[in-house]
């Protein structure tokens, strides 16, 4: 635990006062890659009668002004109860080329330049990192809350009281995630905008890897009170356990 650990209590009547001094936040929701361990679209899975991405997205309301879906598919999710959502179609990077430019329009807004090519006939995936840059591009408060769509156990009190600690988080951190023996936790947990251009810099420089982008910045520590909240969805054994 960070040494700002004394600001949560997760108990429910806090959790309902932090929750009014929260500051404004918004929700990127990833639903890409292979699914390959899974051998099918983790987001279409339901988890007792209720799709994995609908029930990652209505969690995501639950702390979230705005909820972005970050995907190259859009098509497939279109059916779901995603009342509110705003998907952000993922564009490919031009073969051959690591570059993904952004650049500021006038309403100070980050705004992808004109969309770049596919680079091979099926949806190419970049990885996580470069869907949430794509996504972060578009958002508007100061901080995002990143979320995988393969987190079936979230809990919402839980992110609930982590956005209420945002307004403590010290000025230089870029990120505020629970952090594992290993690494951070970076696909649920809560980055700064201003965050982008340092990202853009690493992707572009052939970056991948949350692990490797986050060890160059200071990150505030949030406390984990239910480790088994970011119980991952991966394999079909996986699936077992959580039905
Ligand atoms: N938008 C977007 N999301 C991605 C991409 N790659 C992974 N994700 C999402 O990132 C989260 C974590 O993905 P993983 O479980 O590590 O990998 P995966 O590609 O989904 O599955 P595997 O092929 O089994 O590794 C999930 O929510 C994925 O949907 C990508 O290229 N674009
Ligand atoms: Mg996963």
């Amino acid at each position: 635990m960070g040494s700002r650990g004394e600001y949560f209590n997760l108990s429910s009547s806090s959790v309902q006062l932090h929750t009014q001094n929260s500051p404004v936040l918004s929700a990127i929701v990833l639903a890409g890659g292979k699914s390959s361990r899974m051998g099918r679209d983790k987001a279409l899975i339901p988890i007792h009668g209720v799709p994995l991405l609908q029930l990652v997205c209505g969690i995501a309301q639950s702390c979230a002004e705005t909820v972005y879906i970050v995907t190259p598919w859009s098509e497939r999710y279109e059916h779901l109860l995603l009342p509110d959502c705003q998907f952000i179609k993922e564009v490919s990077l031009p073969i051959g080329d690591k570059k993904l430019e952004i650049q500021e329009n006038t309403e100070n807004t980050l705004i992808f330049p004109a969309p770049l090519l596919p680079c091979s006939p099926a949806p190419n995936t970049h990885g996580p990192l470069v869907g949430f840059a794509q996504g972060l591009a578009q958002v508007q408060t100061d901080w995002v809350l990143l979320l995988a769509c393969d987190l079936p156990r979230l809990r919402v009190e839980v992110l609930q009281a982590w956005a209420a600690f945002l307004d403590n988080v010290r000025d230089e951190a870029i990120a505020a995630l629970a952090a594992h023996p290993k690494g951070w936790e970076p696909l649920c947990g809560f980055y700064r905008r201003r965050c982008l251009p340092q990202l853009l810099e690493f992707i572009n420089q052939g970056g991948r890897s949350f692990q490797q982008w986050l060890k160059q910045y200071p990150v505030e520590v949030l406390p984990l009170p239910a480790p088994e909240m970011l119980f991952n969805c991966n394999t079909p054994e996986d699936l077992a356990v959580i039905r």
